[in-house]
């Protein structure tokens, strides 16, 4: 019997053919019986294992080729899906108590029986059904008490990862990370001040029926208070919003572009930060947007394109390469928004937590100090360098920023406060005094982590 086995086991029924059981969708435009729904979650979770993919992206092009998957299937499934990545910490505990293997079979069986109760139903597209001893484990692993699991178990990350979470977020890291894994995130929007502003957005967007709230933190914010997918609106079409968390949006602002400035945005991505830059910047100056990746920057100038943004060119090549003579040392600013392990987005990528190793993280540290060299280049004197992770690990923040400045003594931190008001920002958010650094988080500010560095080039 295994460990965590004290009481009697759970009564576990599967009946030969197809029946109703507690997993039954609750939507219509359901194609796909109960037990064809699990086991389509384990395929993905299984696929999910070895995609380099975003699971967004992979559970995409997994129903682009099943047309039969409805709305109500692909719901379900996705909750599964979801559910176990949330919660994996505890079902791998909680299984491994039981002397049971942790595979996402059984993962999405326990989270099942845990959240439904211990029925499943039997059909020919369903997956293998518990044998006698994974029914045992099953029922023991529901027994068991989480009281007395480890920190890692209780707040779904890897148990590697204990020390780092605790040296980086001190003394309230239980309640950051509860906040990080449960929580769940908000769907900010950005007005386009060269477009329209925030009050006249919300009204259009108020029209077309998706209601909104400005946010303190960023003064062109507005958080979707219901679900919606305000990326179909009409708004959305004619340019007058991009999507993006209200805390990238702040962190945007360190870089006090403004007018007819030369930026240069190393990791520029699909442009969430260098858009916003350029509406700052009223179209006037010139903003580089690197990258390497080409498909990233072909969704930046597509999106350039929509918001009327016509001060942006593109460039693919790593940012380590070397910069073009007439760039360097002609920048204003320079916005490294670092490649990282992601951690300050859990709460939207929780595939993220379980895709971090030990290895990945020294990698990424290198790579971000790398990029510091690189960007150090490009920087005039008296301009500025930020650094951005969403991330809230030191080893990716503090650390390759300070080893920056061990390197490059001709830099010196300019605090995150001292920058924004500079930058003529003026609703600064509540974030510990003390720090020269930034740190946003969803505990904290009800937006995504983000880490920000602001340095200073000296002018001699
Ligand atoms: C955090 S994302 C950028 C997000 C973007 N700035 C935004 O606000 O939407 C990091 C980016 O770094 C890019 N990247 C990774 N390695 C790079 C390198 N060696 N040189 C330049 N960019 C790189 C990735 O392709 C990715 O788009």
């Amino acid at each position: 019997m295994p460990a965590c086995a004290r009481a009697t086991s759970m009564t576990w029924k599967s009946a030969g053919k197809p029946r109703t059981t507690a997993v039954e969708p609750v939507v219509r435009n359901d194609g796909m019986r109960p037990e064809a729904r699990l086991e389509a979650a384990i395929e993905i979770l299984d696929r999910l294992e070895t995609a380099q993919s975003s699971l967004e992206d992979l559970m995409r092009g997994y129903f682009r080729e099943r047309r039969y998957a409805g709305s109500g299937d692909r719901r379900a499934i996705g909750a599964t899906v979801y559910g176990v990545l949330r919660r994996r910490g505890e079902l791998d505990w909680r299984l491994s108590k039981a002397k049971c293997r942790c595979d996402n079979r059984l993962r999405v069986f326990f989270l099942t029986t845990l959240e439904h109760g211990p029925g499943l139903a039997e059909g020919p597209h369903g997956p293998e059904l518990p044998d006698e001893a994974e029914r045992e484990a099953l029922s023991a692993a529901v027994l068991c008490a989480m009281e007395t699991a480890p920190a890692w178990a209780r707040l779904n990350y890897p148990a590697w990862l204990e020390g780092e979470i605790a040296e980086s977020l001190g003394a309230s890291h239980e309640a950051e990370l509860r906040a990080l894994c449960e929580g769940r995130a908000a769907t900010d929007l950005r007005a386009n001040t060269l477009k329209t502003d925030r009050d006249r957005l919300a009204g259009m967007l108020a029209e077309e029926g998706f209601a909104t709230e400005p946010i303190a933190l960023a003064p062109h914010a507005l958080r979707l208070t219901a679900d919606g997918r305000a990326d179909q609106s009409r708004a959305f079409g004619q340019g007058l919003f991009e999507i993006q968390d209200a805390g990238s949006q702040f962190v945007a602002q360190l870089t006090g572009a403004r007018q007819g400035q030369w930026i240069a945005d190393i990791c520029a991505g699909a442009g969430g930060k260098a858009l916003a830059m350029a509406a700052d910047m009223d179209n006037r100056g010139q903003i580089f947007a690197i990258d390497v990746d080409a498909g990233r920057l072909r969704r930046l100038a597509a999106r350039a394109e929509r918001a009327g943004v016509r001060n942006i060119q593109t460039r693919r090549q790593p940012a380590e390469a070397g910069w073009p003579d007439d760039w360097r040392g002609r920048m204003d600013a320079v916005l490294v928004d670092a490649p990282c392990s992601g951690s300050g987005t859990w709460r939207r990528q929780p595939e993220l937590r379980w895709r971090m190793t030990a290895e990945g993280l020294a990698r990424n540290a290198v790579r971000q100090g790398a990029m510091l060299d690189a960007a150090a280049d490009l920087v005039k004197p008296g301009g500025r360098l930020v650094y951005i992770t969403c991330s809230f690990l030191a080893a990716e923040n503090e650390k390759p920023v300070t080893d920056f400045l061990v390197r490059h003594a001709d830099f010196s931190v300019t605090p995150w406060r001292e920058a924004a008001a500079a930058a003529g920002v003026t609703d600064l958010p509540d974030a510990d005094g003390a720090h020269d650094f930034l740190r946003l988080t969803p505990l904290k500010h009800g937006v995504d982590g983000f880490f920000a560095a602001v340095m200073t080039r000296g002018l001699s």
